[in-house]
């Protein structure tokens, strides 16, 4: 585990070949552990993550939860956890990082109260800690929840949903943010043995029972968007990323056809994928990331080192994730002689300026996107990265899997 406050990042030959580890998605794991807990029941949960949002939901599953709990800085797991203990009705403060606490849970809140929950705001009225007090049912099973904020609130009542008394009829208000995730906790929720139906903005559960059940975590796609930025800064790149799925429940599992015209070419096989690099494909289309906030970093700064203008939409959602990804994308990208400006409302554009005159320092916000999104440019600037171990959030083995791949990642002298 790299412990420096800063790496330097490159790579010798710009020559990639081989095998890459990737983590197991943390997405589908923090549902599959969810769905265990409220089972009842004991099953294996093949290749869980390593990833520290994955590891610390398993831990505060497995014991039992102290008078105060804290979900770090792991959005699933505070939304996740809010759901949870509500539906269990267990009385104990919920709490995470400065950062989390200043991400927006009123949504969730307020239909959780609107079932019987009883949860008090310890600090600003919408935001994390919380107070849970327990849950008595108010007789209601039907909410109307705003969707465009964040859809772990959704897939927060999703879950607990055939827990209810009379289950859940959602009706979605406005666009639906990373509606892909939604359906994921559907197919999970499906597995096992939970039916629901999901029509127009509408989405009901019935009460039911979770049926214990065997499950396989597919590997992470967010985390192999890094590989297909690498793929594309390279000279030349021959790449197997093992278990991942042409099927996929991940949305970011858009990333083939995504990356396509950044000239990575994606072959699947049964037992993963090969990235193989390819002549560009410009021009370059307005690239939509409603559907896949976690993907915008990596494209943004991959533009930048490739010296190519992208435009991009659908990044509401950035201001209130582990940074304000917007700003910090705003602030970092300069360093690097381009720029992200907004021009037209929800339009952003990386223009292109001057080459970097020095090596850029990466500050990278409590962010492990920020770290993980940047390093790869590496394969065309001299850079360095600050605070390299906010990796451990979702992929705690990145920089050891960099230097596997040829990478030079050491301290600054
Ligand atoms: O449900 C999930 O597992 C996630 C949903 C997305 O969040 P939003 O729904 O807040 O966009 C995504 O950005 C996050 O990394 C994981
Ligand atoms: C937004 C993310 O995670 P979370 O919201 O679960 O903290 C992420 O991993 O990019």
């Amino acid at each position: 585990m790299i412990s420096a406050a800063a790496v330097r990042v490159s790579h010798p030959t710009g020559v990639l070949r081989g095998r890459v580890t990737l983590p197991a998605s943390k997405s589908e794991a923090n549902r599959a552990l969810i769905i265990r807990a409220l089972s009842g029941k004991d099953f294996p949960i093949h290749n869980l993550s390593d990833a520290n949002d994955t590891q610390l939901l398993n831990r505060l599953l497995s014991t039992p939860a102290g008078a105060e709990v804290s979900a770090e800085d792991a959005g699933t797991v505070m939304r996740f956890l809010t759901a949870y203990y509500a539906a269990t009705g267990q009385k104990l403060t919920l709490t995470g990082t400065p950062r989390m606490c200043q991400r927006p849970i009123g949504v969730l809140v307020d239909a959780l109260r609107q079932l019987g929950a009883q949860i008090k705001y310890l600090g600003e009225e919408g935001y994390p800690p919380l107070q849970m007090n327990g849950f008595e049912f108010s007789g209601t099973n039907r909410l109307s929840i705003r969707s465009d904020i964040s859809s772990q609130y959704i897939s927060a009542l999703l879950m607990i949903a055939p827990l209810l008394p009379e289950g859940l009829e959602l009706t979605l208000e406005g666009k639906i943010s990373s509606e892909p995730y939604i359906r994921m906790t559907l197919a999970q929720m499906a597995h096992f043995g939970v039916q629901a139906t999901f029509e127009g903005q509408k989405i009901s559960v019935a009460k039911q029972k979770y049926q214990a059940k065997e499950y396989t975590v597919e590997s992470d796609w967010s985390a192999a968007s890094y590989w297909y930025s690498i793929a594309a800064l390279s000279k030349e790149a021959d790449l197997f990323l093992p278990a991942l799925r042409e099927d996929s429940l991940q949305g970011d599992s858009v990333l083939p056809s995504l990356m396509a015209p950044f000239g990575v070419h994606t072959t699947f096989t049964p037992e993963g994928v090969q990235l193989t690099k390819q002549p560009l494909q410009e021009p370059f289309k307005r690239i939509d990331f409603f559907a896949c906030p976690d993907l915008a970093q990596t494209v943004a700064a991959l533009a930048a080192g490739l010296k190519v203008e992208v435009e991009m939409t659908g990044l509401e959602s950035l201001r209130i994730k582990e940074t304000d990804r917007i700003a910090a994308l705003q602030a970092e990208l300069v360093k690097l002689g381009a720029e992200l400006r907004e021009t037209e409302p929800d339009v952003f554009k990386v223009f292109l300026g001057n080459q970097p005159q020095s090596e850029a320092s990466i500050h990278t916000y409590e962010d492990h996107r920020m770290a993980m999104a940047f390093a790869p440019l590496a394969l065309t600037y001299p850079i360095a990265i600050e605070e390299p171990r906010v990796v451990r959030k979702s992929y705690p083995r990145y920089w050891e899997e960099l230097q596997k791949a040829g990478f030079i990642v050491e301290e600054p002298s």
